[in-house]
């Protein structure tokens, strides 16, 4: 479990802005953090990476403080447990991928966990390229499983995919939930983009001006509570959920998450990333696919 109470005052181009956090994060859990840009989301994962120090506060993992302003307690981002990965790649460009991955490891113990992060991630094929060998998609991988090597505590991702294009993105996506699945390190993950809060987290920050102005399921924080009887939307398909005998489809409409219920026979037509038009039929919404 992770126990944030961290405040810290910032100077931005608008003058100060103080940045206030209290949440507590389970053991596994996968976390986003979304709001407008310089509203202090990347500030708050250096503060729990060691990067920067909070104003006051306590960061406690497991019990252990890794930082505790009233006792002067302030490890080194050596010392913390922590994996990241940040939207530019890092990967060292004289450095193969395998050798990229296992860079941190002991040496003894570099094969194995190397290896098994190279089947893992899908990048055996790649392990003796240089980055400048690799797609942003690939280097991003490897990023990943280099900040999984040292089997971390917690994850933290700032926008690790947003310079990637969709289908990519997508995949990463994917690819991101298994590697979370298999090594289940809490995670951390900056977003913009609302359809990866979704198909990613449980539970989702808004910050907003260094403030969390909402938390909660991306469902609770996001869906559009009032809908007037007559609308078109256009969206896409985030998520399908079955719910007995219908779906509840989920669907991105600019900043909302509106949820339509939908048919076996509606579903057929339908998956994630797909756009939809909403519109309502009498009182019931009616959803189908749009031609692309
Ligand atoms: N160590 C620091 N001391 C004082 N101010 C800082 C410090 N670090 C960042 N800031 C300021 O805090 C503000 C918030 O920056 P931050 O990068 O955390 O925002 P963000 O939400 O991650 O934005 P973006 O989405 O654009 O990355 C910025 O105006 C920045 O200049």
């Amino acid at each position: 479990m992770i126990q944030v109470h961290v405040s810290k005052r910032l100077h931005t181009a608008e003058g100060p802005m103080d940045l206030v956090f209290s949440g507590t994060i389970e053991q596994g859990e996968f976390i986003t953090l979304f709001g407008p840009s310089g509203a202090g989301k990347t500030t708050l994962l250096r503060m729990i990476a060691g990067l920067t120090t909070p104003d006051s506060g306590t960061i406690i993992v497991d019990g252990q403080p890794w930082f505790d302003s009233g006792r002067r307690i302030n490890l080194s981002p050596r010392r913390r447990s922590i994996g990241m990965v940040f939207q530019d790649y890092a990967l060292f460009p004289n450095l193969t991928v395998a050798e990229n991955i296992g860079l941190a490891l002991p040496r003894e113990k570099r094969g194995v966990i190397v290896g098994e992060l190279l089947e893992v991630a899908g990048l055996q094929e790649l392990a003796g390229r240089k980055p400048d060998k690799l797609s942003g998609g690939q280097r991003q991988r490897v990023a990943l499983a280099r900040a999984l090597a040292l089997k971390p505590t917690i994850l933290l991702l700032d926008e690790p995919l947003s310079a990637l294009d969709l289908q990519m993105r997508l995949k990463l996506q994917d690819e991101l939930l298994r590697l979370h699945q298999r090594y289940q390190p809490t995670t951390l993950l900056v977003s913009h983009d609302l359809s990866e809060v979704f198909r990613l987290s449980r539970r989702v920050f808004v910050l907003d001006r260094g403030e969390v102005t909402r938390s909660g399921s991306p469902t609770e924080v996001f869906s559009q509570s009032k809908i007037s009887n007559k609308f078109r939307f256009n969206g896409e398909v985030v998520h399908i959920k079955p719910s007995g005998v219908v779906y509840i489809v989920h669907v991105l409409v600019g900043q909302d998450i509106v949820q339509v219920i939908a048919s076996e026979r509606e579903i057929a037509t339908l998956k994630v990333g797909k756009r939809v038009l909403i519109a309502s039929k009498a009182f019931n919404p009616l959803i189908m696919p749009l031609d692309e």
